[in-house]
């Protein structure tokens, strides 16, 4: 089958250019996928914001999703710590970040995506980092634009988050999106609760917001 033309993808309203973007990336090939994760680590390790961050979250790759797992293990090797979401229980559709190292016990989430599991609240508290303490947080990303727009898997998990970052200019972590290079698109609508990115880093470029 081939694939819309960047021109075709304006007739899409949103929920369909997600299946289709969401597509794109679940159709690259395992060889294809491979490369990409290696490409985005050598893009993302020459950027300043993740050579002085500490505490950097990242996720655990689905659906196709640009694989951050060199990402990680470079950050193993710097000393950083690594963080991943965890759908925050009873609060809808928000995040906690919780410690990942190489014994994290891990437990399957409602979307079938892997994420440390929280025992009791005292151990929760002592792995979980405020999203304000944060230093980078990588953004796994359905479809983005040039100018500012993204799409992420619909739930606004990560606009709920990190909506703080409005109000506050000080605490701010360095917001990055990561996605394939064909999740690309011409233009998308940014909307009122899209939180503002610095930047976007694909397997080939970086696009630092404008
Ligand atoms: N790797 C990864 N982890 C992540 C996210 C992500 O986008 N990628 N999230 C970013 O938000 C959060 C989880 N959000 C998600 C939202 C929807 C679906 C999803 O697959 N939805 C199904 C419908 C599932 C259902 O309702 O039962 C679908 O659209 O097909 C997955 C994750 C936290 N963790
Ligand atoms: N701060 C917020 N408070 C309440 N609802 C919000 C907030 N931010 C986003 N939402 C809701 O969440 C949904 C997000 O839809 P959208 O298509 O933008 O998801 P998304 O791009 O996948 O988001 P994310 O990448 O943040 O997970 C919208 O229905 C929006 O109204």
């Amino acid at each position: 089958m081939t694939l819309p033309s960047s021109d075709s993808l304006y007739s899409l309203n949103r929920p369909q250019l997600r299946r289709e973007m969401r597509r794109r990336r679940r159709s690259l090939s395992p060889a294809q996928q491979k490369r990409a994760a290696q490409q985005l680590l050598n893009q993302v390790k020459k950027l300043p914001q993740f050579l002085r961050a500490r505490r950097i979250a990242v996720y655990l790759a689905n659906d196709g999703e640009i694989d951050p797992v060199h990402v990680i293990k470079q950050m193993r090797k710097m000393g950083k710590t690594c963080y991943l979401p965890v759908l925050k229980p009873l609060v809808v559709n928000q995040l906690w970040f919780v410690r990942y190292d190489l014994n994290t016990p891990m437990t399957r989430n409602k979307f079938g995506i892997p994420e440390p599991r929280i025992k009791g609240f005292s151990d929760n508290r002592l792995n979980r980092c405020a999203a304000k303490y944060l230093d980078l947080v990588l953004f796994p990303l359905v479809a983005f634009d040039t100018q500012g727009g993204r799409m992420g898997m619909g739930g606004g998990f990560y606009d709920r988050t990190f909506a703080f970052t409005r109000q506050s200019a000080s605490v701010r972590p360095a917001l990055l999106g990561l996605a394939h290079e064909c999740q690309k698109t011409e233009h998308l609508p940014v909307e009122s609760w899209d939180i503002p990115l610095h930047g976007i880093v694909t397997d080939q470029d970086v696009y630092p917001a404008s």
